[in-house]
């Protein structure tokens, strides 16, 4: 059985401790590789090497760092295939999404930070006959990013590409339900001649290895995406040593359709937004608010287009709904799925599990699933369910949509459909959300400011904003 090994100091090494932890296939429900379960003696010896590779790496020119990003980014695309295919099996994703966007995005978080840190440039201040003030942006050191399990490769390289770009070394750590991919991208960085100790991968659950990183003195900065509460507990612990935090957590995402909407397309995009990756985005648009006089018609060409969504095993290519990342995670869905009906919810399709036959008889499935005549407010309606299962509620007027879209504590993102281009702008504005798509859902352009407001987070992914985190502002001031 493959035993993945942490990656500190450009050397693959064991855990200092010797344990390991098994790794389920989700698709299966069998164990199919181990992990180190590391610890903060694993994390201590990864900051060391950090540390140690720090005064090179930040006085290495920006385009030098920045060519070997760009050679790990052409180096994934070598690997493409073999690398999708082991996401989704670590993850039970079908391949072909994991061929289309988890593994394509991992390549362009490194291409784009890699070529963007050459445009990255300081402000001056000038004032004529008084002073001239200039910004020096540096590198903060060590840093840690710590990334969850919906998008292993896509959201660990998203953090981890702008770091090294901006000449910090970095202590990694993977979700501990989704290592494979972290784990091969270390033979990558080894192969395209990353200095050893630039970045170091260490694998582990939360309370082990993640907390010895949030707690590490000599960590700067923390990069996070996963769970609410999860987030909370890591500012606990950072705030009070003065790390900088940047936290992308979770979402319960409103969809406004309006009757004037383009229909089809409302429909075609509202099934990826609710089911793509089963459902497992913080991006997904969980709750679909749609204009009274359409709800019949929009209701109808869903569900219609639900039944369509083949439940299979996701190496088959033909599978448009993989498993689900765990039992622990399957059984917290099906828990919603049953407090929907609690709460008064009509099943319009799916809610069981489903047995895939063959080899994923044991695996963690679960049929695309649609509510109707929830409460706007009730729970499940306000809590994050991040799996298949969507609400459809209808609206009266735009005030009552808008309320409906703010009344939860997240406020991640948001999608309009409209063809009244006004209406668009004037909704977007009046969100509480840090993202808001308009005719579209899940269209990034990696420069713009990626995050959430409210309970959905604290700082901004992407672009400049990236840059800005994971550096630290000097300014000098000439007297002239
Ligand atoms: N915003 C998002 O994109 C995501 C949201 N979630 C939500 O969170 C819920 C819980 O999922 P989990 O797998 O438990 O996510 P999680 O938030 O516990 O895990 C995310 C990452 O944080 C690490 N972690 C956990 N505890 C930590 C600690 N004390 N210190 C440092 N690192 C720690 C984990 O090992 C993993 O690498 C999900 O059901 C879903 O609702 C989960 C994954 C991604
Ligand atoms: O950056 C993106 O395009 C998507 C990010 C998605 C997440 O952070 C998530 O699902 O956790």
């Amino acid at each position: 059985m493959l035993q993945l090994q942490n990656f500190i100091n450009g050397q693959f090494v064991p855990p200092a401790n010797g344990r390991y932890l098994d790794n389920v296939e989700p698709a299966t429900g069998q164990v199919y590789s181990q992990i180190p379960d590391s610890d903060a003696a694993d994390v201590a010896q990864a900051v060391a090497a950090a540390q140690a590779a720090f005064p090179a790496w930040r006085a290495l020119p920006a385009e030098k760092r920045g060519r070997l990003l760009v050679r790990i980014s052409e180096l994934i695309e070598r690997d493409l295939e073999r690398l999708a295919q082991a996401e989704s099996q670590d993850n039970g994703k079908p391949v072909t999404l994991a061929r289309a966007v988890d593994i394509p995005r991992a390549a362009s978080n490194f291409a784009f930070f890699g070529t963007g840190i050459g445009h990255f440039s300081s402000e001056s201040h000038f004032q004529e006959g008084q002073s001239l003030n200039y910004t020096v942006r540096h590198p903060l050191g060590v840093v840690g990013c710590i990334s969850p399990w919906n998008l292993p490769l896509y959201l660990f390289t998203w953090k981890i590409a702008p770091a090294l770009a901006a000449g910090n070394c970095v202590v990694a750590k993977p979700s501990e339900i989704t290592p494979a991919t972290a784990y091969w991208l270390g033979e990558l960085c080894q192969e395209a001649g990353l200095p050893a100790g630039v970045l170091n991968i260490v694998h582990g659950t939360g309370p082990g290895a993640g907390q010895a990183i949030v707690e590490h003195p000599a960590i700067k900065a923390i990069s996070f995406t996963g769970g609410t509460k999860t987030g909370e507990h890591i500012a606990r612990t950072a705030a009070p040593m003065f790390k900088k935090l940047s936290l992308e957590l979770g979402g319960k995402n409103p969809n406004l359709i309006f009757a004037d909407c383009d229909l089809a397309a409302a429909v075609s995009t509202s099934i990826q937004s609710s089911f793509a990756n089963q459902g497992q985005i913080c991006l997904c648009g969980s709750r679909i608010f749609i204009e009274r006089p359409i709800y019949e018609q929009f209701k109808e060409l869903f569900l219609a287009r639900v039944a369509g969504l083949t439940v299979g095993d996701p190496q088959v290519e033909t599978s448009r709904q993989g498993a689900l990342v765990s039992e622990a995670h399957l059984n917290k869905v099906l828990s919603y799925i049953e407090l929907a009906q609690q709460e008064g919810g009509t099943l319009l399709a799916g809610g069981q599990r489903v047995q895939v036959p063959g080899r994923c008889a044991d695996g963690y499935f679960l049929q695309p699933t649609v509510f109707e005549g929830l409460a706007p407010d009730c729970r499940t309606n306000r809590e994050e369910i991040f799996g298949p299962v969507v609400t459809l509620t209808p609206f009266d007027t735009e005030e009552e949509a808008l309320s409906w879209a703010n009344g939860t504590d997240y406020g991640l993102s948001a999608t309009i459909w409209t063809t009244d281009l006004d209406r668009a702008h004037r909704v977007a504005h009046q969100l509480h959300a840090g993202v808001v798509w308009i005719n579209t859902w899940l269209l990034r352009d990696l420069r713009t400011p990626f995050g959430g407001m409210k309970n959905s987070g604290v700082g901004r992914e992407g672009g400049l904003e990236a840059l800005r985190f994971f550096t630290e502002p000097q300014n000098v001031c000439v007297k002239l």
